[in-house]
């Protein structure tokens, strides 16, 4: 696909952060677009415990969002956590998906979480819940979001997935 031949893009969220960094992507692309927010299930749990999953999250949003907003491209982001001997890591995916089936995933960054916001994930607990008590605050999720937090506001969530998902846009407009 072209980069002119993009224009309806369907977005699999209403998160203000994700749809954000669909507007950031596309500005930085220089591609004008018309963004739709399609609230479509992940198809993973609420809070995704593997990279693998994380990702699943991604592509199963972008099929959905293309799907149910007839767009052009259909955009999946998903956030998630991933276990390692070196810690527990939030992990990011981005996922783009166009009409005629092309794919792109780009990941995006990986941050380190406390250990005591590690233990209430293994306790079941939701990251989103988790930050806000965290930072004494209400829906961090929706604004720069734990990245934000914990970097102390250098990188915003919309900022980490509108790089995540500028490289999940490479691989639909190579010549
Ligand atoms: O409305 P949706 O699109 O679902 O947006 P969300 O904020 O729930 O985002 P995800 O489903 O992609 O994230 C999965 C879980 O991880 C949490 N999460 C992931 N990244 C986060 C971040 O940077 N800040 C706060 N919570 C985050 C999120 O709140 C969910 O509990
Ligand atoms: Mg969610």
């Amino acid at each position: 696909m072209e980069a002119w031949d993009i224009r309806k893009i369907a977005i699999g969220s209403t998160n203000p952060a994700k749809m954000k960094a669909v507007e950031l992507a596309f500005a930085a692309l220089a591609i004008p677009i018309e963004i739709m927010s399609v609230d479509v299930p992940s198809g993973v749990s609420a809070q995704p415990q593997t990279d693998k999953e994380t990702l699943q999250g991604a592509r199963n949003r972008a099929l959905a969002a293309l799907r149910e907003g007839q767009a052009d491209v259909g955009i999946g982001l998903e956030g998630g956590i991933q276990r390692t001997e070196w810690g527990m890591f939030l992990c990011n995916w981005a996922c783009a998906i166009t009409r005629s089936g092309q794919e792109g995933l780009g990941g995006g960054l990986r941050l380190p979480l406390p250990r005591e916001i590690a233990s209430e994930l293994d306790n079941g607990k939701e990251l989103g819940d988790v930050i806000d008590t965290w930072a004494g605050r209400h829906g961090v999720r929706k604004q720069e979001g734990t990245i934000g937090i914990l970097t102390q506001g250098a990188i915003r969530r919309a900022d980490m997935f509108r790089d995540a998902l500028l490289c999940a846009l490479a691989p639909l407009m190579y010549r």
